[in-house]
């Protein structure tokens, strides 16, 4: 094994912390006289790798490299499906329910943005707007008006398809205002049209926008969404945080993990210098976190830029796909499906390599 081969398979991946030989399906490195190509199969998307390597690593890996271009190919394969309960589900893998106790805290917003940036990494993405009173994914991913495909002589519907993503919202089949005069279990069984009724396909992750709060509704929702986890979106304010405990409750009860914290609106970082103003209390969500022992994903700032791109329909992951901001929503993607698969593998497969030198 080359100096450079030996590196490369005691890199730690940065999100999860395990040595690349821990955590991948494959290895396959081939050499010529002028190139480097890595082959890695992982077990869940992470195509932005390269790029979240320490620049120690990449120097390191560059150095042994000695001037020969490296080219990293990075693919997935995610052992896991939602269940056979419901036909239109069966090539789903996983679903990821996106919630949060309180309203407002922009829940919505990350869901998109997480939706698009386990996209990016290379995963199919579909989404769910389960915010039955409230939809707002058509909007925010520029696709109001559009109405789902429904073939001749069918009941199953053909999702909008907005920026890559797979998408059907109960705001693509009735007018705003019809949902709010529902009752929770009309709501609830609108919901349960939507999962079974759509074409959804060969699918990674299917995230569910799920609505606020705790109540009853939400309890069933938790019920009949067959959820592999949940993501709880919170500010670092004391009753967004109050209300966040709830949510953690609330899946807790119908034996749903939840994969970790998002914290919203962490800070807001100052466009003259830099600095980090903690407006609304700091290290809240990590404080839930710990309290619950899951992950903080990962903490999103204030930031007008964030609002204003889903407001005109293109998510900042896509708007400004190498911003800071599209860089976090990544890691806390890649962050999300490393949990969904440590908690559906026992242990790492021991990996396989193989080196070849042309
Ligand atoms: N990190 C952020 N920085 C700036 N604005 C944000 C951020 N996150 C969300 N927003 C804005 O806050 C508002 C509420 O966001 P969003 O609709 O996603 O919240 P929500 O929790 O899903 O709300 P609801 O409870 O109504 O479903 C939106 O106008 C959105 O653009």
């Amino acid at each position: 094994m080359s100096d450079f081969q030996n590196a490369l398979i005691q890199i730690v991946e940065p999100v999860s912390g395990l040595p690349l030989a821990e955590l991948c399906l494959a290895i396959e490195v081939v050499e010529t006289s002028t190139s480097i190509d890595v082959q890695l199969v992982m077990p869940f998307p992470n195509q932005g790798l390269w790029q979240r390597l320490s620049a120690q690593d990449q120097q390191t890996l560059e150095h042994l490299a000695a001037g020969k271009t490296i080219h990293f190919d990075i693919s997935h394969d995610i052992d896991a499906k939602v269940g056979e309960r419901l036909p239109s589900l069966q090539k789903v893998k996983h679903i990821i329910a996106v919630s949060s106790g309180k309203g407002g805290v922009g829940k919505s917003t990350t869901a998109v943005n997480l939706a698009l940036a386990l996209q990016q990494e290379g995963a199919k993405v579909a989404l769910l707007d389960a915010d039955i009173y409230g939809p707002s994914l058509p909007l925010m991913l520029g696709c109001e008006g559009q109405t789902p495909g429904l073939p001749d002589g069918q009941k199953m519907m053909i999702p909008i398809s907005a920026h890559g993503l797979v998408v059907n919202s109960v705001g693509f089949l009735v007018a705003a205002d019809t949902a709010t005069v529902w009752r929770g279990p009309m709501a609830a069984g609108v919901l349960q049209q939507l999962l079974r009724d759509t074409i959804w396909g060969e699918v990674d992750y299917l995230v569910v926008d799920m609505p606020p709060g705790t109540g009853d509704i939400q309890l069933t929702l938790a019920q009949v969404v067959p959820v592999s986890a949940a993501v709880i979106v919170t500010t670092p304010q004391t009753i967004a945080l109050a209300d966040a405990v709830k949510g953690i409750a609330m899946y807790q009860k119908v034996d749903v993990p939840v994969a970790g914290v998002i914290e919203n609106m962490s800070f807001h970082a100052c466009t003259n210098c830099g600095h980090h103003d903690y407006l609304f209390g700091k290290d809240g969500g990590k404080r839930i976190a710990d309290l619950y022992d899951v992950p903080l994903l990962g903490a999103l700032p204030l930031d007008r830029q964030i609002g204003d791109d889903v407001d005109a329909g293109t998510p900042t992951v896509v708007a400004q796909p190498d911003s800071l901001l599209a860089q976090s929503y990544r890691h806390a993607a890649v962050a999300t499906a490393f949990q969904l698969w440590l908690g559906n593998s026992e242990q790492p497969e021991p990996v396989a390599i193989d080196i070849s030198d042309d």
